[in-house]
């Protein structure tokens, strides 16, 4: 949390995706491959880094090449660590907590070529189902962002239901964070989309917000501060395709992001 914090303070609360979608790849006029992914995420690289905090690349896109797609994610990640850069691998992975640790080495242990300073992961086997990663996550001075309320309209009937204690499977969630935030304070941050009102009682979460739904999704930095009262120091809005559509320049590219960038600022100050 330490070092969000301070990349935060410098470099603002943006979030932004490396999110190398097919029809992408062909307005940036580069071939749909693996060699094509690798030119777009080394311009991304070039474009985000040293002038936002936290960039997410969106592992399904790389993934979609096999193994030549992961070769290209590895290569961002660490290119973009080694720059300071925070990486957030969008990969939300969640089984039982047998296999649960093993993704949490794949992508928050020291030694993968994949190790990342947050992972998403879906809570939906179950919170408990985590604790393997959340046990690494806190060993290795990582973070994992829990999907709670979800940008899609899709996810509501289930985040939205009543759960046996009362509360709605989101806000189960976001309690659960809250506890183990208690005992190792920003271990675990939140998933919460930023396109509609939540419903959550975010007062007692302190750790860090992703909040997706920039851009691409409708929302915009003048929705975060009512969506968002209570959470806005560690609050990491995501755009990715509203910041990708103005490549492939570098230039265009960085500019487009310090404009969101600088937007949220304002919104939120
Ligand atoms: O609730 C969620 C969780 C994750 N995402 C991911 O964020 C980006 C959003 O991309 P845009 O192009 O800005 O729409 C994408 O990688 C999603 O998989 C989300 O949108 N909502």
């Amino acid at each position: 949390m330490h070092r969000l914090t301070s990349a935060v303070e410098h470099r603002g609360r943006l979030c932004v995706g490396i999110d190398p979608h097919p029809g992408l790849l062909e307005a940036w006029g580069l071939p749909v491959s693996a060699e094509g992914l690798e030119t777009f995420a080394e311009i991304c690289v070039e474009a985000y880094v040293g002038e936002v905090a936290v960039v997410k690349p969106q592992v399904a896109f790389f993934e979609a090449y096999g193994s030549a797609g992961y070769a290209v994610l590895e290569r961002t990640i660490s290119v973009l660590r080694e720059a300071g850069t925070l990486v957030v691998a969008d990969a939300k992975r969640g089984d039982i907590g047998s296999t649960m640790a093993a993704y949490a080495q794949s992508w928050l242990g020291a030694e993968s070529a994949l190790s990342s300073d947050a992972l998403t992961v879906s809570p939906y086997l179950g919170f408990g189902a985590l604790d393997p990663a959340l046990s690494l996550a806190a060993e290795q001075g990582r973070g994992l962002f829990v999907l709670a309320r979800t940008s899609n309209p899709e996810g509501g009937d289930l985040q939205a239901a009543q759960t046996a204690g009362g509360v709605s499977v989101a806000q189960s969630m976001v309690d659960a964070a809250v506890r183990h935030n208690d005992a190792q304070p920003g271990l675990v941050g939140l998933v919460v989309g930023a396109t509609r009102g939540h419903g959550l009682d975010l007062s007692n979460f302190s750790g860090p917000i992703l909040a997706p739904g920039l851009g691409a999704q409708g929302a915009t930095p003048g929705d975060l501060a009512d969506i968002f009262p209570d959470s806005r120091k560690l609050l990491l809005p995501n755009s990715s395709r509203g910041v990708l559509g103005a490549g492939p320049s570098v230039t265009a590219l960085r500019e487009a992001a310090v404009k969101v960038r600088d937007e949220i600022e304002s919104a939120l100050s």
